[in-house]
């Protein structure tokens, strides 16, 4: 069975989808059982898909089966308390020694401690080590190692070894991220994942992968599966929150009338709805992505590695919005729910502040808005050579004769109007770039004072690119369902649109001719739609199919008992166990007494 899983390229999904471990299973299943984070998550997340991806066919038959058996358990360390970000920067050393066939890793400072790694403090007693490789004097920079870092009997750390835990945090605090540091740490030559790269017994350097970055492949992957991960976090916090507005009744607009569902508020249809809309437009972005991924690495597994740039573009700025949209609107989603909202057994505190994490790690939002960027730019470059275009970008093409895109207010006018936008403000960026240049700057500097508009065309570049693909997958998808489903899910890509462009406005009246009037024309729609999707709204939510188990919510439970599942949870409070808690009798009485 393992034989299936590994073949050439980052990972094999074939195999992993024939495990029954794709994402969402494994999400749903330990939802229900861990009710926190995992502290097996980066096993499953990354050390396994690390051994898949970086290891050789026999490297996979040694380290498989166990990892996968769970008979070692691992994580992945790379991030280091002095670098995440710049992988190329990290001080740990791995160097090798021909005379042992060993590696010797070690820990040169403080900043050069692993820091980070989920499940690393008490869970495993493996790990992937990222570390500068040397050998014969000379450094080739980041390689990753399996490590041993725990005796899997008595679970000690092993000699030369300094692992710990670092502390609480925001959220994930029982994933056990923890440090990790090695005094002259010895591990076997064979070690070293060979996949993209080997030492010999010698110690001579044999590359061996297509293309300079494939050690970076896990952390595509894992970026990839992050955009699906995303659906799911809103989904499940727009089910809260919706269904909880449709219990709640609070305020009398009209004398002698009840007090309405907040739910009828056109300000909260305004809050839920575009959650409900994106978790749709991110779950069908998040699918397109997977199957540009699986074609890349059929395309690497015939030796071709052209189209991983662009899968690495389009990958860190999903991830980069996917991430960053989700955390903002859970935080809304908690926002709507009042009070209430801010209890954790409310269940949104947890998720905003596992969604929030997710947008730092694996890249953060602006360093990986920053990738992308660096293709949008080169790609421009590429065109004005008269190069041909990838098909993502094949929208730049209309801002070629640089004139401005007449708006259309259809959605697939709207569209277009998101891709007249990425192009202006990519173009506005290669001009800035080059307005520098012809004052003198070097590229480097120049590209540094035009980073805030980078970004912006970055996200303006990934915005276009889940409009186009929600509105074509909503349409794809639904070609043979009823009219009646056909209309709704319509409603919800039309509300997306409509909800960015009026987001947008300002971009939009740069690089397209919207008028003030048009403007108002889409706040008027926009407004019509919420109302059409309000008698929808609870069955919405309720067809992305949350079992209670793994909602975990007071406020979001199927049977809206709100009032009764609050008490229910206050009641079992600890602080609840004595009428009068021991506090009293130590320090609050003397107090009162003046004896204190
Ligand atoms: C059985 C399986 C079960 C499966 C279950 C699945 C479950 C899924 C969910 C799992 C959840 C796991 C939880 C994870 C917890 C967090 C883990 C971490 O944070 S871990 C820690 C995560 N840490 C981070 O994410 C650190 C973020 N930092 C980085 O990634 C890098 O340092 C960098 C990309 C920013 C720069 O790298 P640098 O080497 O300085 O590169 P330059 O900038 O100089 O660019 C040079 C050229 O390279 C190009 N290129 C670059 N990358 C790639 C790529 N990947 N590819 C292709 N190309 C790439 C670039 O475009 C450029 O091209 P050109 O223009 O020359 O043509
Ligand atoms: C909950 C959690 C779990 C994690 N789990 C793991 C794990 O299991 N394994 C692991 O190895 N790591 C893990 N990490 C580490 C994570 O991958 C890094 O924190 C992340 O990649 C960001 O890097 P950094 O902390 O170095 O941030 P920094 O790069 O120091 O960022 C600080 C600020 O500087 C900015 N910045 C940095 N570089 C640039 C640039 N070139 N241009 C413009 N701005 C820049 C950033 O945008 C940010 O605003 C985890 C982190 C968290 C929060």
């Amino acid at each position: 069975m393992y034989g299936q899983i590994v073949r050439d390229g980052l990972v094999n999904v074939t195999g992993i989808e024939d495990l029954g471990l794709t994402s969402p299973v494994l999400q749903r299943t330990s939802d229900a059982f861990f009710k926190e984070i995992s502290p097996f998550l980066l096993h499953f997340g990354m050390f396994v898909p690390t051994i898949i991806g970086q290891c050789t066919p026999e490297q996979q038959a040694k380290w498989l089966p166990l990892a996968m058996d769970l008979k070692i358990i691992g994580t992945y360390a790379q991030t280091e308390l002095g670098h995440g970000t710049f992988i190329r920067g990290l001080e740990t050393t791995a160097t090798y020694d021909a005379s042992t066939e060993q590696f010797i890793l070690k820990t040169p400072k403080l900043s050069s401690y692993k820091w980070w790694a989920g499940g690393l403090g008490k869970t495993a007693n493996h790990c992937i080590v990222l570390a500068q490789l040397y050998t014969k004097g000379v450094c080739h920079g980041p390689h990753p190692f399996i490590v041993q870092i725990r005796d899997t009997e008595t679970h000690m750390p092993l000699p030369g070894i300094k692992v710990g835990e670092i502390g609480p945090k925001l959220g994930f605090n029982t994933a056990d991220n923890g440090f990790l540091g090695f005094e002259d740490f010895r591990i076997p030559r064979e070690n070293l994942m060979m996949k993209n790269a080997q030492v010999t017994k010698d110690g001579t350097y044999v590359k061996v992968a297509r293309h300079g970055k494939l050690t970076y492949g896990t952390m595509v992957f894992v970026r990839v599966m992050l955009v699906s991960d995303m659906a799911y976090c809103l989904a499940k916090a727009v089910t809260i929150a919706v269904r909880y507005s449709a219990v709640r009744r609070q305020s009398q607009p009209k004398p002698d009338q009840p007090e309405p569902q907040v739910l009828d508020y056109l300000t909260q249809q305004h809050k839920l709805f575009i959650c409900i809309s994106t978790a749709h437009a991110m779950k069908l972005t998040s699918t397109w992505l997977w199957n540009t991924f699986t074609g890349v690495l059929a395309d690497m597994r015939d030796g071709n590695t052209d189209t991983l740039p662009e899968l690495h573009a389009l990958s860190s700025c999903l991830k980069a919005i996917s991430t960053s949209d989700t955390s903002a609107l859970i935080e809304q989603c908690r926002f709507a729910c009042g009070g209430h909202g801010y209890m954790y057994s409310s269940n949104l505190p947890a998720l905003y502040s596992f969604a929030t994490a997710t947008r730092t790690y694996e890249g953060d939002y602006t360093v990986l808005l920053l990738q992308t960027a660096r293709f949008l730019v080169k790609s421009w470059e590429q065109m004005d050579e008269g190069k041909p275009l990838t098909p993502t970008l094949a929208y730049l093409e209309q801002s070629r004769n640089g004139s401005q895109v007449s708006w259309d207010d259809s959605p697939e006018g709207i569209v277009r109007g998101f891709d007249a936008v990425a192009a202006g403000r990519i173009g506005a960026c290669v001009k800035s770039i080059r307005k520098h240049i012809n004052n003198g700057m070097d590229y480097e500097d120049a590209w540094q004072m035009t980073t805030v508009q980078l970004v912006g065309a970055a996200e303006a570049h990934c915005r276009a690119v889940i409009c186009r693909v929600y509105r074509d997958e909503t349409a794809r998808l639904t070609a043979g369902c009823s009219p009646g489903v056909k209309a709704v899910l319509d409603q919800l890509s039309t509300l997306y649109l409509l909800y960015w462009a009026l987001e947008r406005t300002g971009d939009l009246l740069r690089f397209s001719s919207l008028s003030e009037r048009d403007i108002e024309n889409l706040q008027a729609r926009y407004e019509a739609l919420l109302l059409k999707i309000r008698p929808n709204a609870v069955g919405l939510v309720d067809a992305f199919d949350f079992r209670d188990e793994v909602l975990m919510s007071t406020l979001g439970s199927y049977d809206g008992r709100v009032y009764e599942r609050l008490m229910e949870e206050a009641l079992k409070t600890p602080l609840n166990r004595e009428p009068v808690s021991d506090s009293f009798h130590k320090y609050i009485k003397p107090m009162m007494q003046g004896k204190l």
